[in-house]
């Protein structure tokens, strides 16, 4: 997990015209195991409250063939990402690729269900920069191309000033940040 992690990871920074940042090359992972045992009663119960991750990336393996994750897809609603093999990852952006990235990234909200019958495994990889670094929007030559100049969308900020703020704040986060 980790060493695919840092090669996704140098192809974003490549694509968002960062590749030497240091700063954003030291990371950190942590993995973790869920486990939602079914349910009698799965209208009444919820699995993983609906939240977006907060670090730049998760990489998910959904270990059995139990459907569950769901992501919210505008004008769409809730949108079921079911498992289509056992070799499939799902890859989600979280909050502060989102921010690195000046939004063209956007982070995921999602949530899982559970099953009357079937207990689910998933296994998250989430990674992400040291706690004290520095989260500066980036400005590619890109977005600056097409003619006009483009603003930072929102402050710059370390990891742990984040981390506090999405704690208290959760998902409104982003507008204490906004610019
Ligand atoms: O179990 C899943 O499929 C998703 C888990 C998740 O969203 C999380 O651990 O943050
Ligand atoms: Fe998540």
């Amino acid at each position: 997990m980790k060493a695919l992690a840092c090669q996704l990871w140098l192809d974003i920074l490549k694509y968002l015209e960062a590749p030497h940042h240091h700063e954003y090359l030291a990371l950190i992972g942590a993995l973790q195991l869920n486990s939602y045992p079914c349910c009698p009663n799965p209208n009444h119960a919820i699995g993983l409250a609906p939240h977006t991750d907060s670090l730049f990336l998760t990489i998910l393996h959904q270990t059995s063939n139990t459907k569950g994750l769901q992501f919210l897809k505008k004008g769409h609603g809730w949108t079921s990402i079911s498992p289509i093999s056992e070799n499939a990852l799902v890859v989600n952006v979280g909050d502060l690729l989102h921010i690195l990235s000046n939004g063209e990234f956007p982070t995921v909200y999602h949530r899982v269900l559970v099953d009357q019958t079937k207990h689910r495994v998933s296994l998250a990889y989430f990674f992400g920069p040291q706690v004290d670094s520095l989260i500066v929007p980036l400005i590619s030559s890109k977005d600056n191309n097409i003619g006009h100049v483009v603003a930072p969308r929102y402050r710059s900020l370390t990891v742990k000033e984040y981390i506090k703020l999405k704690a208290k704040h959760l998902e409104k986060a982003f507008s204490f940040i906004r610019i």
